[in-house]
């Protein structure tokens, strides 16, 4: 049977007086890969952070493998260990290497022996093909260079459940694809469950066992990869779909 990794029920989020998140109910298995579509403001930022603990919620409830989280932040900061997060921007730390980068949490904060992660940490490069960088600053290395290490900074802590949020936003056209290629790698040969929030549609409809549309803050639907890009359930993902490039 599927194992359950995530479950979100009946999430309610707002800023201030103003909802963001309305009844966000879904949940996510081992292995799965689901994006989150929808137009801009739709909330899928929103919910993303949210689900790393990045965004307090009003209420309802999130389960890790069928456990309820405990909302205080000592839990957020454990359960952060098993849930990685890329963002638009790369937020690698400016004056470390890349190794040292991607070393900083595991050693401190996994507390996990040090040339045990440098050794993964260089098979990490090398399959992002990244070894010669391994020495380099951040300033030195181009967007999508910075966005794969931040990818490999994430996989070094071992995370359960990946969360990519429009990682490839801020790239130029020819960086976009090495980027994309590696998180479809992790679907294909690593099987990593991942939430991914991405405008690029040829990548979500390849990627995408399911998909969560969202307008307004509301999920409007949520269908199965391919059957969402040839037969969306709503008029309004239809639209949506029509709007996009593919
Ligand atoms: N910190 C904040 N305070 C107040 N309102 C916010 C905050 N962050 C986001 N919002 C609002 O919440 C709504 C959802 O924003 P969010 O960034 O989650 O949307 P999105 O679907 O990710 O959009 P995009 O595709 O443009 O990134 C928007 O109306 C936005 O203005």
């Amino acid at each position: 049977m599927a194992e359950e990794i995530l479950k979100v029920d009946h999430l309610n989020k707002y800023y201030g007086d103003w909802q963001a998140l309305h009844d966000i109910n879904f949940s996510l298995n081992k292995g799965e890969v689901v994006t989150l579509l929808g137009p801009s403001g739709s909330g899928k930022s929103t919910l993303i952070r949210t689900l790393n603990g990045l965004e307090p919620f009003r209420s309802g409830e999130i389960y890790f493998h069928g456990t309820k989280v405990d909302l205080s932040p000592k839990e957020w900061q454990k359960l952060r260990q098993k849930i990685g997060m890329v963002f638009q921007s790369y937020d690698l730390f400016p004056n470390l290497t890349v190794l040292e980068n991607i070393l900083l949490a595991p050693t401190k904060v996994q507390k996990r022996p040090r040339e045990e992660v440098k050794k993964e940490a260089l098979e990490l490069l090398e399959r992002v093909h990244l070894t010669e960088q391994a020495h380099a600053y951040p300033r030195e290395l181009s967007g999508g260079q910075k966005q794969r290490i931040a990818i490999v900074r994430a996989l070094a802590m071992h995370p359960e459940l990946m969360l990519f949020d429009e990682v490839t936003a801020s790239l130029d056209p020819e960086m976009v694809r090495g980027v994309l290629e590696i998180i479809k790698e992790l679907a294909d040969r690593d099987h990593m469950t991942m939430i991914i929030v991405t405008h690029e549609m040829n990548f979500a409809a390849k990627i995408a066992d399911k998909v969560l549309f969202l307008e307004d803050g509301h999920i409007l639907e949520e269908t199965a990869g391919q059957e969402f890009f040839d037969h969306p359930q709503t008029k309004r993902a239809a639209e949506f779909l029509s709007s996009m490039e593919f």
